[in-house]
């Protein structure tokens, strides 16, 4: 696993916690100017998630470390991003780039972050795609 220095999310929770997890997947961006990214090829992304609150629930966790990492390993591992309906080849806002990866992730994370009683909340998903270029995506509104 890569180690490395995240930028961090400013906050004032009680708890913060990350995980770092990787998955390996395939995908192309279905846009004439994607230069060589139209063909269909893969990367190892390497994700580091930032999660925030102020209770911790009945195990002593605000989430479990494992359910983070499984939500996307299982979703998206040795998968096809493109064939994924939370992607599509149509409409850009949906085109599996890093950005929108990174925002999907978001959403996924946070959506089981909202069934847990003690609510933590996503505040940041970083996503490395090659050894040069990653996102950071930090959601708009995160009220306290
Ligand atoms: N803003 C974005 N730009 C690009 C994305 C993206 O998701 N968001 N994706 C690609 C390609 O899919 C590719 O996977 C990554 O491109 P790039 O960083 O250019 O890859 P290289 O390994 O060729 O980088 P070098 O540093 O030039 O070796 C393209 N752009
Ligand atoms: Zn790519």
């Amino acid at each position: 696993m890569m180690q490395q220095i995240y930028p961090a999310a400013t906050h004032d929770y009680s708890f913060e916690i990350n995980k770092d997890f990787h998955f390996a997947a395939a995908h192309y961006i279905a846009h004439a100017d994607a230069g060589k990214c139209k063909q269909t090829h893969g990367h190892t992304y390497f994700a580091n998630i930032t999660i925030v609150g102020d209770e911790l629930g009945s195990t002593g966790f605000l989430v479990n470390f494992k359910t983070v990492k499984e939500l996307i390993e299982r979703r998206f591992d040795h998968g096809v991003l493109n064939e994924d309906p939370a992607f599509s080849n149509k409409q850009s806002e949906f085109f599996p780039t890093t950005e929108v990866i990174a925002r999907t992730i978001y959403e996924i994370i946070q959506d089981h972050l909202n069934t847990l009683q003690n609510k933590p909340l996503c505040l940041q998903v970083y996503l490395r795609e090659t050894p040069t270029s990653y996102c950071v995506y930090r959601p708009r509104k995160v009220d306290k």
